[in-house]
């Protein structure tokens, strides 16, 4: 997809050394739909094929949210989260293409991160937080589940007991608390964010690529068996989303009431 066709992002060059991805759907809190996924991919290739591009941003339009994970309303709609260019929803894509590209990537979380957005911010590189960001997870109230790297990496990064809770609580934790439990690198007054995202990449951009590159793949080679369990959570997924138990939870949401999942049991 060529930039200029971009509806659900913007794609920027910033002083010919980092991209910033910005998610735009501002009317739907930066939630993600099928187009949005697919918008995101070309994105990242091409800062990743860009060799003025050290480092990427990610963060999104306005102060409310970074990302809120699948836009559920669509769903609720339709069942499914609307036409791709492929026919497929390539949010594992999305997943993988921000860990193997050979640059570090780094979240601007402006607002809240929630649902599968809040699984963006845990595989990006770095994370960089304005003090009013919130951090959740939401899947198993609105009828989904990250089962891969959304719950697997995530304990790595926070402890198997933190991880635990974020997913069977679903509290929303603040800024402060999020860098406490090492899911943020750092939490700045929201007027800085970007800034601050863009002086690490601008930092990065003046050390070797290389060194950057392998360092990263290192990284990435002792968690990515984690891999093969998100191929079974994502194709459980798909079943489950589209099941009654999945879309109670995805109506209840559009129709701002309590899910009922008392029959599941
Ligand atoms: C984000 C909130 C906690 C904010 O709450 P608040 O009370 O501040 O605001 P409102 O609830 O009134 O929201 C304002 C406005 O925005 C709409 N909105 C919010 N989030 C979404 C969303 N994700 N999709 C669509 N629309 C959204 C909301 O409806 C309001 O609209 P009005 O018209 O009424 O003004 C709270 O909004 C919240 O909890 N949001 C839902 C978060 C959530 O459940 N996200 C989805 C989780 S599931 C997921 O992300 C997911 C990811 C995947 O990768 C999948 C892959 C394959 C299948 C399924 C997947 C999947 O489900």
């Amino acid at each position: 997809m060529k930039i200029e066709e971009f509806t659900d992002i913007r794609y920027e060059v910033e002083e010919d050394n980092h991209a910033v991805i910005t998610i735009d759907r501002p009317d739907r809190m930066n939630s993600f739909r099928g187009r949005t996924v697919d918008e995101l991919i070309s994105a990242f290739k091409y800062a990743w094929a860009d060799r003025r591009v050290a480092a990427v941003v990610l963060t999104a339009t306005g102060e409310r949210a970074f990302c809120t994970g699948g836009d559920v309303k669509e769903r609720a709609e339709t069942g499914g989260y609307g036409e791709t260019e492929w026919g497929t929803f390539e949010i594992e894509r999305l997943h993988r293409i921000i860990r193997d590209i050979p640059k570090p990537v780094i979240a601007a979380v402006n607002g809240i991160a929630i649902g599968g957005g809040h699984v963006l911010h845990v595989l990006c590189d770095l994370t960089v937080a304005a003090e009013n960001a919130t951090f959740a997870q939401a899947g198993p109230r609105v009828g989904s589940f990250d089962a891969g790297f959304g719950s697997a990496y995530l304990a790595r990064v926070v402890g198997e007991k933190r991880a635990r809770q974020i997913w069977f609580l679903l509290d929303r934790y603040d800024a402060v608390t999020a860098e406490r439990w090492g899911l943020v690198n750092e939490v700045v007054p929201k007027e800085q964010l970007l800034e601050k995202a863009r002086e690490w990449a601008r930092k990065i951009g003046s050390y070797s690529p290389t060194a950057i590159k392998f360092l990263k793949h290192s990284f990435n080679a002792d968690s990515d068996h984690m891999s093969g369990i998100s191929h079974l959570a994502f194709d459980g997924l798909a079943h489950y989303a589209t099941s009654e138990e999945g879309m109670e939870g995805a109506r209840a949401f559009a129709e701002k009431r309590p899910p009922d999942f008392s029959k599941y049991r």
